[in-house]
């Protein structure tokens, strides 16, 4: 069985709260996930609703013409006198989503109509839509509550539009309001009155439910599913594009054409695009969905891959990780070594994962990367030896003069002196730094992520805590600074980066 999967995330996704895209984001979003991510169809927009939009779908409509994606490239229209349908028309458009009205309430009282003249506007539109070349879906807005309350008014609309030149019913859990149990009865009713028929089920997660919903939906005979880039849509959203191909290969096995290791790139695009961020805990995508937490997973791992399961981080691009905090136990800091290519004697893992186990108890935030500097306090320094420390340096902040920054470094016991020029203090003094670092002949990493963040209570003597993610060659490594002056806690972190990497070259 194949599933057809329809991403909604530039036209759904969109009408999430505080989410606008520019026609250039919108372009990259749609190129990602027709040609890397491979969906099958992408909805790209509402017609009508503003300038912006018009020239987004004209930008995407180009594109997909270029590269013979026009009848993948769908458009959300209204029944409006063909309003909708000349809009489209007009931006190169070649595929409608018409939305129709999946229930009683919504055809009465919104649109002020009878069911016959609804269809009558339908068919007129169909007509119309045939003139121009445009293939035509319909969506059946409302359809759940239809289904609850007017299932009538719902097999009335189907059988009227049945044998018309319309390729998919596309059902709408428009609130997000239906249970597992209900998606498969309801969508079953289509199935079995309208043999033939193409049904695409489109879920909200406002009980957080729309993935299930997808799952029995597709064992009812759905034949497609809607789905947004990081569950990303009106009030609580749409269904989760990662979630559902999970879902769909570990819980049905049916077929589709996504290719799962391309979830995480798109995810983070589109967390970029829209500034909304992903959550830690988001399957499949977020930060930590991969790391084991507990010492006794962690103990099972080492035993053999004891809690193995189908959902792998290697499926999707990812690693294992294994947190370091209160719940470390020995198997979980041994893990973190062997990333680091360090070995210890039974007594002094015991001894680091009892230091790791009290800080993570007053809530510190343990990286794989603090492990040599938990190791070498708690073990007289042995592990990365400090061969850097800076002796004195001097950084100048004078309004409209460049910042310059004095450094006096130890190296292997040899000191040396540099002063330069930055952007900024921080700039100043990695200038000076790399001055000496290119005199020596060394390679530095480059500075790739640098967050800062304090303590909640936002005061100004709070502390600061600096992080900065690191590149070397394959290496991707973060260094944490943790003091009560901003940039004092971005050299910390440097410093840290200087010795992690200088103990890595001795290696
Ligand atoms: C499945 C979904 O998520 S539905 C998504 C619907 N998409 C949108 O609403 C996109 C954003 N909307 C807009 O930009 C605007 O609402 C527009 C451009 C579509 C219309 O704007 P306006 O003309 O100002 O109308 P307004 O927003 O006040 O009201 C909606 C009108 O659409 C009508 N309408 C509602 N559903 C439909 C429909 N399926 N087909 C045709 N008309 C409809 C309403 O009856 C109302 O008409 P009325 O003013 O004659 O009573």
């Amino acid at each position: 069985m194949y599933i057809e999967i329809m991403d909604t995330t530039l036209r759904d996704g969109e009408q999430t709260s505080g989410v606008s895209y520019t026609a250039t984001e919108k372009l990259n979003i749609a190129k990602m996930l027709l040609e890397e991510v491979k969906v099958d169809r992408i909805e790209i927009a509402s017609a009508r609703i503003s300038d912006g939009e018009y020239e987004a779908a004209l930008k995407i409509l180009k594109w997909g013409k270029d590269n013979n994606y026009l009848d993948r490239i769908e458009i959300l229209g209204f029944v409006d006198d063909n309003r909708s349908l000349d809009w489209i028309h007009k931006a190169g458009g070649k595929v409608i989503n018409l939305l129709c009205k999946g229930s009683l309430k919504h055809v009465q009282g919104q649109l002020r109509k009878s069911p016959e003249e609804h269809v009558a506007d339908i068919k007129k539109a169909l007509a119309h839509a045939e003139t121009l070349g445009i293939k035509v879906n319909v969506y059946f807005e409302d359809w759940s509550n239809g289904m609850r309350n007017s299932p009538e008014y719902v097999f009335f609309l189907t059988h009227a539009l049945k044998d018309e030149k319309i390729a998919r019913f596309m059902l709408p859990d428009t609130l997000g309001v239906l249970n597992p149990d209900e998606a498969f009865s309801y969508m079953k009713q289509m199935v079995d009155k309208f043999p033939g028929l193409h049904f695409d089920l489109h879920a909200h997660n406002d009980y957080d439910l729309s993935v299930a919903n997808c799952f029995a939906g597709v064992k009812a005979g759905a034949a497609g599913l809607h789905v947004t880039v990081n569950g990303l849509g009106e009030r609580a959203g749409n269904t989760p594009l990662s979630s559902v191909v999970a879902m769909l290969k570990d819980h049905l096995q049916v077929n589709f054409s996504v290719d799962e290791a391309k979830l995480v790139g798109v995810s983070k695009l589109v967390e970029v695009f829209s500034g909304i961020g992903v959550p830690k805990n988001k399957p499949v995508v977020g930060e930590h969905v991969f790391t084991q937490t507990c010492g006794v997973h962690a103990d099972g791992d080492n035993k053999g891959n004891l809690y193995h399961n189908e959902l792998i981080p290697e499926r999707f691009g990812r690693s294992r990780k294994y947190a370091l905090g209160k719940t470390s136990g020995n198997a979980s800091i041994k893990k973190n070594l062997e990333e680091l290519g360090i070995e210890l004697d039974p007594e002094s893992l015991r001894r680091v994962t009892q230091r790791v186990v009290e800080l993570g108890d007053k809530k510190e935030n343990i990286s794989t990367e603090d492990l040599p500097y938990i190791i070498s306090d708690v073990l007289g320094r042995e592990a990365v030896a400090e061969k850097i420390k800076i002796r004195n340096y001097y950084s100048s902040h004078v309004y409209n003069l460049k910042p310059v920054s004095t450094l006096s470094i130890e190296i292997d016991g040899k000191v040396y002196e540099a002063t330069s020029t930055g952007d900024g203090q921080y700039d100043a003094f990695m200038q000076a730094v790399k001055s000496i670092y290119d005199q020596l002949g060394k390679k530095l990493p480059q500075l790739t992520d640098y967050e800062i963040s304090i303590p909640p209570g936002g005061r100004t003597d709070a502390f600061v805590e600096t992080i900065i993610t690191w590149e070397l060659d394959e290496w991707v490594f973060k260094t944490r600074g943790f003091e009560s002056d901003q940039q004092a806690a971005a050299i910390t972190a440097t410093l840290k980066m200087l010795n992690l990497v200088e103990s890595k070259v001795k290696a």
